[in-house]
């Protein structure tokens, strides 16, 4: 079973909803929206290490302001026992300071902090709004010698997956690929995250499908189960899971417990089960 990992936004009164929700087995990451900042990503991440979560704050580029922020940011991660990141651009239209790309800020990173923080990078296999495929893998193979492994973009097909995988190795970006799969999240809201966060032309992809995407769209929510299963049988391709939970972590409904979960067998991910 592939290991899986919980991304959550770090909105008002998320630490208390994880505290009592969400195992401390599992793997999260903290997410840095433009309007939030990125003090309140690893304010958010270091309170959760804390409290014995292994946590992985997202830096994106275009929200740090300087170098003495960074190291700011790079000080409070290490001293809450903090040895991983995720670095983007950033969705924030103009950049807060001189980082205007993950690139500066990975070789920025792997100075200030000796070498000792890990560092994931963003993978597209559904393409990506303004950069086209051979800007986007051209982005990886600059930045694969800073990063330890490949975070990709929401994603809703196994097949699609495996071929960017396939073309990562063709092209020679041999880092590990964790999949970025959406929670069992509802239906309405997905659909709206999706368009607004440029993988809108997934789900068109999906809604051609026919039969396939009815059944992977249709009740209240969202299920990744077929998606994991999928990948979790074509063991070699990727390395984990990367659980877009957008904070809906409450279990749904007649879904099992969350606070019982194990590995990914996480209800984030069975909850909508009975969805279908
Ligand atoms: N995949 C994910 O999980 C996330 C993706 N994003 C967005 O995806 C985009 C690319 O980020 P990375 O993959 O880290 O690429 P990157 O930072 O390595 O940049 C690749 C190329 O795109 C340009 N670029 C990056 N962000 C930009 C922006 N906001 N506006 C205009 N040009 C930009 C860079 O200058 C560079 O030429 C960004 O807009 C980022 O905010 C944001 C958050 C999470
Ligand atoms: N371009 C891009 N930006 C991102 O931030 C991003 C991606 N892509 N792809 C993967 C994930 C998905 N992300 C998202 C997407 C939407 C929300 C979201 O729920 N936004 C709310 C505001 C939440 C809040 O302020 O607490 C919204 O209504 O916009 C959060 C993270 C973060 N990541």
């Amino acid at each position: 079973m592939l290991p899986t990992r919980v991304e959550i936004i770090p909105s008002e009164g998320i630490v208390e909803r994880i505290t009592a929700g969400v195992p401390t087995t599992t793997a999260l990451t903290v997410t840095c929206l433009p309007h939030h900042g990125v003090e309140r990503t690893v304010r958010t991440a270091a309170q959760l290490a804390e409290l014995g979560y292994t946590v992985i704050p997202h830096l994106a580029a275009r929200s740090i302001s300087s170098q003495a922020e960074l190291t700011g940011l790079l000080r409070a991660s290490m001293s809450a026992g903090i040895g991983e990141v995720f670095v983007i651009g950033g969705d924030r239209k103009s950049p807060a300071g001189a980082y205007d790309s993950a690139l500066p800020l990975l070789e920025d990173i792997a100075q200030y902090s000796g070498g000792l923080i890990r560092a994931g990078i963003a993978g597209y296999p559904e393409g990506h709004p303004f950069l086209d495929r051979g800007a986007g893998v051209e982005a990886l193979l600059a930045k694969q010698s800073l990063a330890s492994h490949v975070v990709t973009q929401m994603c809703f097909s196994a097949p699609r997956i495996h071929d960017y995988v396939a073309l990562l190795r063709r092209v020679g970006v041999e880092l590990p690929v964790w999949a970025g799969v959406a929670g069992a999240v509802p239906r309405t809201r997905l659909i709206a995250l999706a368009a607004q966060i440029g993988v809108g032309s997934s789900l068109k992809f999906l809604s051609r499908k026919g039969p396939l995407a009815r059944k992977l769209l249709s009740g209240d929510h969202y299920s990744p189960q077929g998606l994991v299963s999928e990948l979790d049988g074509q063991a070699g391709s990727v390395a984990g899971i990367h659980l877009y939970s957008f904070n809906n972590l409450d279990p749904v409904p007649g879904g099992p417990d969350l606070a019982s979960a194990a590995g990914h067998g996480s209800a984030l991910i069975q909850g909508a089960a009975h969805d279908h």
